[in-house]
Parts: structure tokens; sequence; C-alpha cells
């Protein structure tokens, strides 16, 4: 079915973080695998922002956000997505430690959902500047459910001062 006439697509909201290897090239292959993917639109993406780790000392990360046109459960789009961080390598040893690829759904449309598995809005979208700070360049009035605040008033209580975008 071509992706036009996908029935009953949901917009989302993706991060993408990363500061292992090639991360720019990591972000464009998880891109394009995800826009390959049924049942799945790539329908913008931000600027890569560099920015200091939240967490442990380790190299700075580059982080970024991409919004999709999704006719697939939140259950299967985090499937999708925890396919591609293992397909880019990723091994989870160290808490919020380095990483390839982190692929963190940010929302689902509008919903709302708290589960063993998923929370959406993801927990950091409120405090959390390399999330806000993409998302506002993409989606700025895209209206957080939980809060009732658009992206740019969250960005806008944010100290972003560090989130550096790439040329
Ligand atoms: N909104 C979410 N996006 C991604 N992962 C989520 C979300 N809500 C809960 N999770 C769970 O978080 C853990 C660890 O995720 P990493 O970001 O890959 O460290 C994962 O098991 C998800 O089920
Ligand atoms: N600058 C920056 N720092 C980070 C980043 C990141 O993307 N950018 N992700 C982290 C951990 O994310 P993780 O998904 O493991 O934790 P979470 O489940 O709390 O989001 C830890 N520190």
């Amino acid at each position: 079915m071509p992706k036009h006439s996908l029935p009953c697509a949901i917009p989302c909201a993706i991060a993408l973080g990363g500061n292992l290897g090639d991360v720019a090239a990591t972000f464009e292959r998880a891109l394009a695998a995800l826009d390959a993917t049924p049942g799945i639109q790539v329908t913008g993406r931000s600027r890569w922002y560099r920015n200091p780790p939240m967490g442990p000392p380790q190299p700075d990360f580059l982080n970024g956000c991409a919004l999709l046109k999704v006719a697939l459960s939140p259950e299967a789009l985090l499937d999708r997505l925890q396919a591609l961080e293992n397909e880019a390598g990723r091994v989870r040893t160290v808490h919020w430690g380095p990483r390839t690829l982190d692929l963190d759904l940010l929302l689902y449309g509008d919903r709302v959902m708290q589960t063993p598995r998923l929370q959406v809005p993801h927990p950091g979208l409120g405090d959390r500047a390399f999330f806000a700070v993409p998302l506002a360049e993409i989606a700025p009035d895209w209206v957080e459910p939980l809060t009732g605040r658009a992206i740019t008033q969250i960005a806008q209580t944010l100290d972003c001062s560090a989130v550096i975008p790439l040329a």
C-alpha cells in the first residue's frame, strides 16, 4: 500500500541519540530503515545537535528528533525502534551510559499511556533540553497531552544553552 494512503496513521515524534561511532551516519541509516518499514512514514526531521552527556562522564552526544506517521500500535512501533537499536550494535551495560543509537518514543498522537514497557509521552520530554530543542524545531505547536503545554513552551522553561546545532 502506498505510504500516503496509510489508513488511521497516527502522528508520532521520536528522539534519536548516540555518542559512539559515526552517530550522524547511524541516524541516517535508522531514518531510512524506519521509512522503509511497512506502516511507518518519516515526515520530518530536525537538525542534529551536539550536547554534553546527562549521566556519567562519557563523550558528548548527538541528539535529534523525527516526525512519523504510524499505522502500528505503540508497542509495535517500540519493537521496531528497539530492533533498529540492536541492528546498530547497541549494548546495554551502564545505566545512562554510552551508546551507538537510542531511539525513544516521545509522543504517539495525543495518547497517554503507562505500562511496564512504555511510558508516553516520554517522561523526559519535560526536562531534557536535548529532546525539547530539536522537537521544538520541527513541531513547535504540538501540545504535550499530560501538561497541555506546547513544545516551544516546554523548551522555554529549560536551559538550552548547551544544545548546539551542527552547522
Ligand atoms: N517512551 C518510551 N520510549 C522508549 N523506551 C521506553 C519508553 N517508555 C518506556 N520505555 C522503556 O525504557 C527501557 C529502556 O529504554 P532505552 O531508552 O533503550 O534505554 C525499554 O525497556 C523500554 O521498554
Ligand atoms: N546528552 C545526552 N545524554 C544522555 C542521553 C542523550 O540522548 N543525550 N541519553 C541517555 C540515556 O537515555 P536512556 O534512554 O538510556 O534513559 P531513559 O530511559 O531514562 O530515557 C543518557 N544521557
